[in-house]
């Protein structure tokens, strides 16, 4: 997304700008990326706000850590009706993202300091998750806290095609993988109508 408006390239630059200051004591992002957090970080987050497209209701983002791809969605998102609703069972972590949300003046972002399986089911429109777990456990995530009829987007890497077959011995589910523009043979994937095999 090159055509975002002047506000959210200034959150998104004072977002990096936070992540640089915090990481060296909770670990955000791996270290050796640090240098590149807007290209390698950012721009892949970016990509789901791209894709999704028009959104409203309720938008999950599991396993946030430092607010990938969460708290970007959100700040794309920001002038729109959508609740952001971040998980994420990493106290200090909880504690990054409440300051990202204060100090980036994002009103509507919500930060659960909870365990995925143990907060109360979301009914969520949008369920995203990226880095997060292997494919047949995280689809028992979303299931969890995607309402009928919402889509997950579920960032992978190259493996994605393995984690698929494993996922469909499980779980039946419609999907589109849509290739990733940041990493060669990692895909994003589009997926809904979860139920179990
Ligand atoms: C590898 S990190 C990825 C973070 C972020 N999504 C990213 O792409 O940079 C996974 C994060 O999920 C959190 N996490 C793992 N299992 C979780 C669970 N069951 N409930 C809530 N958070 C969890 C961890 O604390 C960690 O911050």
């Amino acid at each position: 997304m090159s055509d975002v408006s002047r506000e959210t390239s200034e959150r998104l630059h004072d977002y990096a700008r936070l992540i640089e200051k915090w990481n060296p004591r909770i670990n955000l992002v791996a270290r050796s990326t640090l240098q590149d957090i807007s290209d390698r970080h950012i721009r892949d987050s970016t990509q789901l706000a791209a894709l999704a497209g028009p959104v409203t209701g309720k938008w999950v983002d599991l396993g946030s850590g430092g607010g990938l791809p969460g708290l970007v969605a959100a700040i794309h998102y920001a002038d729109q009706p959508v609740d952001f609703h971040l998980v994420e069972s990493d106290q200090r972590k909880a504690t990054f993202l409440r300051t990202c949300s204060r100090e980036l003046s994002l009103g509507r972002v919500t930060v659960h300091a909870a365990r995925i399986e143990s907060l109360i089911p979301a009914a969520a429109d949008i369920v995203s998750a990226r880095a997060l777990a292997p494919l047949p456990l995280l689809m028992s995530y979303v299931d969890r806290h995607l309402k009928q009829g919402g889509t997950a987007w579920l960032m992978k890497g190259e493996n994605w095609q393995d984690e698929l077959r494993d996922a469909q011995a499980q779980w039946q589910f419609r999907y589109d993988a849509h290739p990733s523009q940041t990493h060669q043979n990692a895909a994003i994937l589009e997926i809904g109508d979860i139920s179990h095999v």
